[in-house]
């Protein structure tokens, strides 16, 4: 079992559900890197979702990408971050996946990159405009030290597909709970239940459920079906105005603290 498959069920045996923040590495300027993930670290996240800033962020709807721009605008690259991320891994006991298009990799080098990662201590990878199969090159390239290639499987993928991702997947499975880009929302398909349990049966590792999951309501209903949840324009936002308040109240709805105290 991996290191981050193991943080994720470490949450399972609790009775808990896991709960991933995703955060643009940079915006406020790369120097906010290590407070942020410390800060995350030490509300009890599971593992942080580390965004790499890129111009054409496809599958990312405004909150995203306004907060690739800043971070672009602060000069923030794939190469940055990763060195940032070496300077302070000894303070870093959180699994991080880093998140990137395949484009800055590409340019990087793809060995340079796997060795930069392994500096920086990332224990997963998700590569959104890389499917299933094209992932060849990320598994060649990175297993060997021993970072896992998180597979994403949409709502409309056919069975027989679904099941050909969660065996491929390593670390979790990202089940993708909207059809569409990243960004919050109000409600969901309601045959999400029948989804969730199908992909559940099939899948030999957790299964996260992330897009368009913001309140603490949200992440306990999402949390019901699934191992977890995966925040993304909730917590960028929440960071981005500096309300820590928000990121616990999140955070706590994943421990049931929210189900205990509305009962
Ligand atoms: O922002 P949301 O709707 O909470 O969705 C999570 C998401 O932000 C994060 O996992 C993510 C950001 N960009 C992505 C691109 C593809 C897949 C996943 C992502």
């Amino acid at each position: 079992m991996t290191t981050l498959q193991q943080a994720i069920e470490q949450m399972k045996v609790a009775g808990n559900k896991a709960f991933v923040p995703y955060i643009m590495a940079g915006d406020g300027g790369l120097e906010t890197l290590k407070p942020t993930i410390l800060k995350l670290q030490q509300i009890g996240v599971t593992a942080i979702e580390v965004g790499i800033p890129f111009s054409d962020p496809v599958a990312d709807g405004p909150t995203i990408e306004q907060a690739g721009e800043r971070a672009l605008a602060e000069g923030v690259t794939l190469r940055k971050v990763l060195a940032a991320l070496a300077s302070f891994k000894e303070e870093i006991q959180v699994p991080l996946v880093v998140m990137t298009y395949f484009n800055p990799v590409l340019a990087y080098g793809l060995e340079a990159f796997a060795k930069a990662c392994v500096a920086g201590g990332v224990k997963g990878l998700i590569v959104p405009d890389v499917p299933l199969e094209e992932s060849a090159i990320l598994h060649d390239e990175l297993n060997p030290y021993g970072i896992d290639i998180v597979q994403l499987v949409s709502l409309t993928s056919p069975p027989e597909r679904i099941a050909r991702i969660a065996a491929a997947s390593q670390g979790f499975v990202y089940a993708v709970t909207v059809n569409g880009i990243t960004g919050a929302r109000t409600s969901f398909a309601n045959d999400l239940d029948g989804h969730f349990a199908r992909l559940r049966e099939v899948s030999q590792i957790p299964v996260l459920a992330g897009f368009g999951i913001s309140t603490p309501e949200q992440v306990v209903s999402m949390g019901a079906l699934s191992d977890g949840v995966i925040v993304g324009s909730a917590i960028v936002t929440a960071l981005h105005e500096g309300d820590l308040e928000k990121v616990e109240a999140l955070v706590s709805a994943s421990k049931g603290e929210l189900e205990k105290s509305t009962l």
